[in-house]
């Protein structure tokens, strides 16, 4: 398995990139449109936000779940029985969100969203004519004013010791959505797990995006686009002091979106959270 870094400006682009994601789930990219000070203006506003006690004034809506996740209810990923070590805000452009920090979040959000659209279109144009065929519908316009698509910003404590034994940051899963953008976070400890069950780094430094596959794509391309097992490990040494503050982009098509002839992606959606016993 190699994960390549691949240069958004450089003429075979789109083409490595989605044989990247073919082959691994993971594309990583570097001289993206993404704007680095954006990112880093976020990563430190929510670092403030997390530390503040009214944080829980906007504790998450389990309807229509924007809003705050604590970690008492922060997730346990699919087929595991320990909490992980996280606690992470949900925004969408329609959702609840301190009014200090929505234009930043905001500003990001489409731009991360547009950035996806381009992504989507290169998986298409680059999808083998017998995967293409079985799209119901041009993969960019799944996404298009969709209100499911959704900004987490998590937050990941310091280690202080006191952690359920065997709890991680986030334990191995796979995304449930169409496709993720996330740029690379303040630290590692990304790791994704190759054929044979052994887990490796994802490479990237601060600047770089990480994109993968979710489930959704995975059955919409029947299975030729694989959602691949990702985690978070805990810090060692000095990084068991400091947060990891990290943004993942979740696309989600419109609940409409026929995904295959199994699901509409507001079928398989409702299925996943009641799974994680979020919803
Ligand atoms: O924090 C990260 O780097 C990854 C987070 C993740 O995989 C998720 O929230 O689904
Ligand atoms: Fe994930």
């Amino acid at each position: 398995m190699m994960l390549s870094i691949v240069d958004y400006k450089a003429d075979n682009a789109a083409e490595e990139f989605v044989k990247s994601l073919h082959e691994t789930g993971f594309g990583v990219l570097k001289n993206h449109p993404l704007q680095k000070d954006l990112l880093e203006s976020i990563y430190n506003n929510w670092a403030g936000y997390f530390s503040s006690e009214n944080k829980q004034d906007f504790h998450f809506n389990v309807d229509t779940q924007d809003g705050f996740f604590p970690d008492t209810v922060s997730e346990t990923a699919k087929g595991h029985d320990k909490k992980d070590i996280k606690e992470y805000y949900h925004y969408y452009p329609w959702g609840q969100c301190p009014e200090a920090l929505r234009e930043e979040v905001h500003n990001y959000f489409v731009q991360a969203n547009e950035l996806a659209s381009t992504l989507l279109d290169w998986v298409e144009k680059h999808s083998p004519a017998d995967v293409a065929v079985n799209y119901k519908a041009a993969l960019s316009s799944m996404i298009k004013d969709s209100e499911q698509t959704l900004l987490r910003i998590l937050h990941y404590p310091p280690i202080t010791g006191d952690e359920e034994v065997g709890a991680i940051r986030a334990a191995a899963h796979g995304d449930i959505n169409l496709l993720t953008v996330l740029p690379a976070a303040n630290q590692g400890g990304l790791q994704v797990q190759k054929k044979d069950g052994s887990w490796f780094d994802v490479p990237g430094d601060f600047g770089c995006l990480v994109v993968n596959i979710g489930d959704m794509l995975q059955e919409a391309s029947g299975g030729y686009f694989p959602s691949t097992i990702h985690r978070v490990i805990n810090p060692e040494g000095a990084d068991r002091s400091k947060s990891r503050i990290s943004l993942p982009l979740f696309l989600h098509p419109r609940p409409d979106v026929v995904l295959s002839d199994r699901y509409t992606a507001g079928e398989y959606l409702d299925e996943r959270l009641r799974e994680l016993g979020v919803k």
